[in-house]
């Protein structure tokens, strides 16, 4: 496209027509200067003319004024026949007339022998005067000249430093034949005229020369002159004058009128070019806006070519039958289709609209209405013969009638996009470890079941399982043997349920399922036992076979329930008492379950006040020697004066306080409290409880040794006791522990010995003092078993050189067999309850060796 700028234009067309202007007005100058410098030369010429004519006149004039006196008789007779000097001068014939009359200052007559015989200088006549001394040169020549011709002799003398006109003729008479007269003969008539300041005044007066005057040389003149020269060629100066200079006076006529045309014509052409320029500006700027939106339309169809084949898009169009009409490369790029063998075919036989697709309907309405579209989701099959996704959306084509001609528009391959969202969904649904849906997914499915009608919903069951001693696995053996046990749980669930039903890992160890049972509850109750069973099945991790059983919670969707999230609840309860129950069972949610939770709930938070205000107290119970009967010891049993139950046993917080990890401090209360107290008893010893929860943690044997150091007690008056689930946890820590422990000085017992593994390796491997005998095996010795029980462990205790106790004894019976068997130690009720502190200081005053009596100290 051709540039168009307005410094292009101005070099096109300003330029030239200023330059054009400046020629004209720089040759109208010069042409007004040549003709003004012409007429003022044509003017100087002629006034030069006229200055010499008047020069010529006044040299005729004094000749023929000369003449007029030289030749005539009277002259003839009085000046050169005779000088008859009255005649001349007293009868003023050629006297002061002379000058008065002709203006002339000076007049001689010479004689024929060349004396100056008559003179009138300045009008007196008759002066001595000589002529060839007045005028020394020149004036012989041309008396000698004046002499002979026959008019008189004309020509420029200087006197003294003035210029003279002077003019010489022979006296005559006027019928004489000059040529016959011998020049010896003749006197000589003389006449000057002075070229001063005022005759040229009159001059200039006469010929109109202004300021005529005799300048010294040329250089001097006022614009015109002519030189005055003498008869010998001497030179007189020059006769200046002021010429006229019309041309000048034309330019002074001229110029100002041309100035201000010419300034008006510059303002004129300044405004039509500036005016051109700003039209010239506008025209390149819309030249510019044009060249720009050309370009755009150009970067616009590049843009748009690049967009089409380098998107995943392509572009069809179809004809107002629908019938593809035309794929754009991508097509083939995209799809591995040939398009011919696509065009012909209508939209409908190529794209098959997807129904699920939320708006299909409005979009499918729309595509058949014969209007704009998009995001119209199809499937589609590529060379491949794979069914791929593609979104469509497309404007109608309107005719030059404004009649519908088909479609145009884009198509978006979104397999991909489609298949990641898929992925995404089924992310965001699952659960990344097993597989299984997530707790989201499980609330969907959950909620999708309840919203059946009140038959299909009192078929379904909701499972809350909860893996015991998942913990300790995670703990021993660490998250990656962890997770892979969570995953073989995940299977084996799986293999569990029926297609219908749902299992879903909700987080950690937890799982639970939506199962649709056509007879509930036996559908559960065999759903939970196939999982009970499957579960309890030892699983092979890394190596090692590992053990863990299942919790169930089973609540039963209700005709009207709360929905999900109470179904839930309620199955979770059930879980809870499952595991209260021991683990590895299952519990079907009974309404009162939520009642005794929210009770228990109460309680944990009755309970994280109790040490702060002071609610809870230690009791104390006799631990006695069974040969003497002596009091060899108390052991410390923590109680909870609740503000409204009265005294709660320990049995029905401390576990509560384990749960809730309040036992940590509550068990360090207690143990301070104990020590402080044995401290002040004679050598006592004092028997604590500790719980699992505190045998795991960190500062557990910090706290006894400062605790021994508070109190003051004797490290050897301090009895441990623990269980043996403490031991089953992590075997070498808790030997580490109890090792520490030892080291402190304090006694280690295993408490309710019988009860757990009773692993004989247990009492072996670990530094136990003492071993209690749990009562269960003491009440029950009656029976043969229990009686054998009790016999082994008193054996071992021997052989190990560990002190026994047997706890729970409350018969004389039960002393009698203990004391036959060789059992050192016992406690039970038979030898007192626990007390307060108080009243065991009473009892331990009191307490006589009377083993037969069997008092009992409650
Ligand atoms: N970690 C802690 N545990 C504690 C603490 N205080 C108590 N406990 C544990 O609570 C359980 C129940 O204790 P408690 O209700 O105090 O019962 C003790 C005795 O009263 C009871 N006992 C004693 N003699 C008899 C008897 O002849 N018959 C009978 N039925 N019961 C009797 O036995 C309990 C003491 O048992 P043990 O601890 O095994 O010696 C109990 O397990 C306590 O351990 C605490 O501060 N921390």
């Amino acid at each position: 496209m051709h540039e168009f700028s307005s410094k292009g234009f101005g070099r096109r067309v300003t330029l030239p027509m200023s330059g054009m202007v400046v020629a004209t007005v720089f040759l109208v100058l010069v042409f007004a200067l040549i003709s003004a410098h012409r007429q003022n030369s044509l003017a100087v010429e002629s006034s030069t003319q006229l200055a010499e004519t008047a020069i010529s006149v006044k040299e005729r004039e004094i000749a023929r004024n000369l003449k007029d006196y030289a030749v005539w008789e009277d002259a003839y007779r009085n000046l050169h026949e005779n000088l008859d000097l009255a005649w001349a001068a007293t009868d003023g014939n050629v006297g002061a007339n002379i000058y008065t009359g002709l203006g002339y200052e000076m007049a001689f007559v010479v004689s024929p022998e060349g004396k100056t015989v008559y003179a009138v200088m300045n009008g007196e006549p008759g002066a001595p005067v000589d002529a060839f001394a007045t005028i020394p040169t020149g004036l012989r020549e041309l008396v000698a000249r004046g002499a002979v011709d026959a008019e008189p002799a004309v020509g420029f003398l200087r006197s003294g430093s003035d210029a003279f006109l002077v003019a010489a003729t022979a006296i005559v008479l006027p019928s004489a034949d000059r040529a016959a007269l011998p020049p010896s003969s003749r006197s000589v008539l003389i006449f000057a005229k002075k070229f001063d300041a005022k005759f040229l005044a009159r001059i200039g007066e006469e010929y109109l020369l202004q300021n005529l005057r005799i300048v010294p040389s040329a250089t001097a003149s006022l614009g015109a002159a002519v030189p005055l020269r003498s008869l010998d060629g001497a030179d007189l100066g020059f006769v200046s004058w002021s010429p006229e200079k019309p041309g000048t006076d034309l330019l002074r006529f001229l110029l100002p009128p041309m100035a201000i045309s010419l300034v008006a014509f510059g303002l004129f052409a300044f405004l039509v070019l500036r005016h051109t320029k700003r039209s010239a500006a506008e025209i390149e700027t819309s030249a510019r806006t044009i060249e720009a939106y050309a370009r755009t339309l150009e970067d616009s169809e590049a843009r748009f070519r690049d967009v089409a084949e380098a998107s995943s898009d392509w572009i069809w169009e179809s004809d107002r039958d629908m019938r593809m009409v035309y794929f754009s490369a991508r097509f083939t790029e995209v799809t591995g289709l040939a398009a011919a063998g696509v065009l012909g075919r209508t939209l409908e036989q190529f794209f098959v609209i997807e129904r699920a697709d939320e708006a299909w309907q409005s979009r499918a309405q729309a595509l058949r209405a014969q209007e704009s579209f998009r995001d119209l989701r199809c499937r589609y099959h590529d060379a491949s013969g794979l069914l791929r996704v593609c979104r469509l959306a497309a404007r109608p084509i309107v005719d030059h009638a404004g009649s519908f001609a088909g479609y145009r528009g884009t198509a978006t391959d979104i397999t991909s996009e489609v298949e990641a969202q898929a992925r995404a969904t089924h992310l965001a649904l699952h659960d990344a470890l097993t597989g299984l849906p997530n707790r989201v997914l499980f609330h969907q499915r959950l909620g999708q079941a309840l919203e059946a009608d009140a038959d299909e919903r009192s078929r379904l069951a909701v499972l809350c399982l909860d893996l015991d001693h998942f913990k300790e696995v995670n703990d021993t053996l660490g998250h990656a043997a962890g997770d892979i046990l969570l995953q073989e749980v995940g299977q084996r669930l799986n293999a569990c349920i029926l297609p219908s039903d749902t299992v879903a890992r909700l987080g950690g160890d937890e799982f639970a399922i939506v199962q649709n049972g056509v007879n509930q509850p036996l559908e559960a109750n065999a759903l939970s036992r196939r999982i009970l069973e499957s579960l309890n099945r030892p699983y092979m991790v890394d190596g090692s076979e590992l053990h863990v059983g299942v919790s169930i919670g089973v609540a039963f969707a209700e005709a009207e329930n709360d929905g999900a999230d109470a179904l839930l609840k309620n199955a979770d309860i059930a879980l809870y008492r499952a595991k209260q129950s021991g683990r590895a069972t299952m519990r079907v949610f009974e309404p009162r379950m939520d009642i005794e939770l929210q009770a228990r709930k109460a309680l944990e938070y009755d309970l994280r006040q109790a040490l702060a205000r002071n609610q809870l107290e230690v009791h104390y119970q006799p631990l006695v020697e069974l040969e003497n009967g002596r009091i060899a010891g108390v052991e410390a049993l923590a109680r909870w004066r609740h503000p409204e139950h009265g005294l709660v046993p320990p049995s029905s917080f401390i576990p509560l306080a384990e749960d809730t990890g309040l036992i940590v401090g509550i068990g360090e209360w207690v143990l301070r409290t104990a020590c402080a107290q044995a401290a002040a008893w004679p050598e006592l010893r004092v028997a604590v409880n500790l719980s699992p929860i505190q045998f795991r943690h960190s500062e557990l044997v910090e706290t006894v040794r400062q605790v021994l150091v508070d109190t003051g007690l004797a490290p050897h008056r301090l009895e441990l006791e623990i269980t043996e689930s403490v031991l089953l946890h992590d075997a070498a820590a808790a030997r580490e522990i109890l090792t520490a422990l030892k080291e402190t000085g304090v006694f280690i017992v295993m408490d309710d010995f019988g009860t757990g593994y009773s692993s004989l390796g247990y009492l072996n491997s670990f530094p136990f003092d003492k071993i209690k005998i749990d009562k269960s095996f003491i009440s029950d010795l009656s029976a043969e078993k229990s009686n054998a029980i009790v016999r082994s462990v008193i054996g071992l205790g021997q052989s190990l050189n560990m002190i026994t106790t047997a706890e729970g004894v409350e018969t004389p019976e039960q002393v009698e067999f203990l004391l036959r068997e060789g059992c050192e130690q016992v406690q039970g009720y038979h030898f007192g309850r626990p007390i307060p502190a108080d009243a065991m200081t009473t009892l331990i005053g009191g307490w006589t060796n009377d083993l037969g009596e069997g008092r009992s100290a409650a």
